[in-house]
């Protein structure tokens, strides 16, 4: 085992290289915060930013078959004024959500060897993707979180090629959650006047998946850091399942205020990703968030990111501009935008000005 000392002169080849991750940091029982994550004080989550009177909408989903217009209704308004919002009664089971949390805890305690052998350097495939922050070679300041990162091209596929530790309760949980996918696109479509959603909008809008876990371990200056900084989702929709822990904010529409996302058992989070803003013409808001570091507990969270696929050219829909509105974004390729996303630092909702019209 290496000593703390020999670990802090190399922070890099521990954490990210031999694949501890923050995690094999945390446990080392750290009594300060390494430089490499001490963030610019702008980044940091201070109290003087936070909102404590406000939340994003709660919304009940039970009564969905009789009463489909109005909760349709509460969709389309939460995503147009705050591009998040927490859904309750969705009919994804406790036991499927307390099993993928569960497994995501079953493979982080792996030794490091076994996860590392997901990392971009060691996997066969980029469909898998253990790592740590979020892209480390472009970061001034590293993240408090590690991950791994599966795109879901098929079950023989996942049978293949992701670790056994979580593989079946992943795509279970990501099994689950198609019957509640249709019917928020299904809700969010109507409110851009897309009557049906045929099998080429199905492709379009939820073509690609991919299911991340998440793990922020106890941080011992979590002030200085942060769990995941600024960003919005590249996605159509994200579907997250964070577990009791709490941390996570997002900013409110047109302010310099945050709002704290309260846990509250069995909810899901669900956020406007960039594609679903770009397709509507900036009508839904794929908001900035992200994750304050916690001084006491370890934190996970699952999200599922519903995606147009890789070759997809997105652009405003043709139903949105019909009115005669203007387009404010371009088509760009689906996988060129992604990319974009993945190749540098968290910069908030800096990426979606590469699909501009300036
Ligand atoms: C907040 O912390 C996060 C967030 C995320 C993900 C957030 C999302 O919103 S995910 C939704 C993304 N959409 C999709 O995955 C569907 C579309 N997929 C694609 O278009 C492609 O699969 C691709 C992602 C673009 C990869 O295509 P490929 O041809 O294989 O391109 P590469 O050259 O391998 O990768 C490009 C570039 O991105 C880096 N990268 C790829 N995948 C990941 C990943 N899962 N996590 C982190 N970085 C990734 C890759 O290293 C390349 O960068 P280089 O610098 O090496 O050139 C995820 C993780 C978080 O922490
Ligand atoms: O952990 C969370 O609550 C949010 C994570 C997140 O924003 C992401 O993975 O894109
Ligand atoms: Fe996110």
């Amino acid at each position: 085992m290496p000593t703390t000392v020999s670990v802090l002169s190399n922070i890099t080849d521990f954490v990210v290289n031999e694949g501890h991750g923050v995690k094999g940091l945390s446990e080392m029982g750290l009594q300060t915060l390494p430089k490499q994550y001490i963030q610019p004080l702008e980044e940091r989550i201070t109290p003087t930013t936070v909102i404590l009177d406000d939340q994003i909408p709660v919304i009940d989903m039970s009564n969905w078959d009789n009463d489909t217009k109005l909760i349709g209704e509460k969709i389309c308004n939460a995503a147009e004024k705050w591009g998040f919002f927490q859904i309750i009664n969705h009919d994804i089971s406790l036991d499927v959500l307390e099993s993928v949390k569960e497994a995501t805890y079953r493979f982080f305690r792996q030794p490091a060897e076994e996860k590392n052998k997901h990392s971009k350097e060691n996997s066969s495939t980029n469909n898998v993707r253990y790592g740590t922050s979020f892209t480390p070679k472009a970061e001034k300041a590293l993240e408090w979180k590690d991950y791994l990162s599966l795109f879901y091209v098929s079950d023989e596929e996942a049978a293949a090629l992701w670790p056994s530790a979580l593989r079946e309760e992943a795509l279970d949980f990501l099994r689950n959650s198609e019957i509640v996918i249709k019917k928020l696109l299904e809700a969010l479509m109507k409110g851009l006047n897309v009557k049906e959603i045929d099998e080429t909008k199905e492709s379009l809008l939820m073509g690609s998946k991919r299911i991340n876990v998440n793990y922020y371990p106890k941080c011992p200056n979590p002030e200085l850091t942060v769990g995941v900084g600024r960003h919005s989702d590249v996605s159509t929709l994200t579907i997250l399942l964070q577990d009791n822990i709490g941390g996570l904010y997002v900013k409110k529409l047109d302010s310099e205020t945050w709002v704290h996302v309260p846990p509250i058992d069995g909810a899901l989070v669900i956020n406007i990703g960039d594609a679903l803003q770009i397709m509507s013409n900036g009508r839904y808001k794929s908001i900035e968030h992200r994750v304050m570091a916690n001084g006491s507990n370890n934190r996970i969270s699952v999200p599922i990111f519903v995606n147009p696929k890789p070759s997809d050219v997105i652009g405003p829909l043709a139903e949105v501009l019909e009115n005669g509105e203007e387009p404010i974004y371009k088509q760009v390729l689906y996988s060129d935008y992604v990319k974009h996303f993945f190749r540098k630092a968290h910069d908030g909702k800096d990426t979606v000005d590469f699909a501009k019209i300036k």
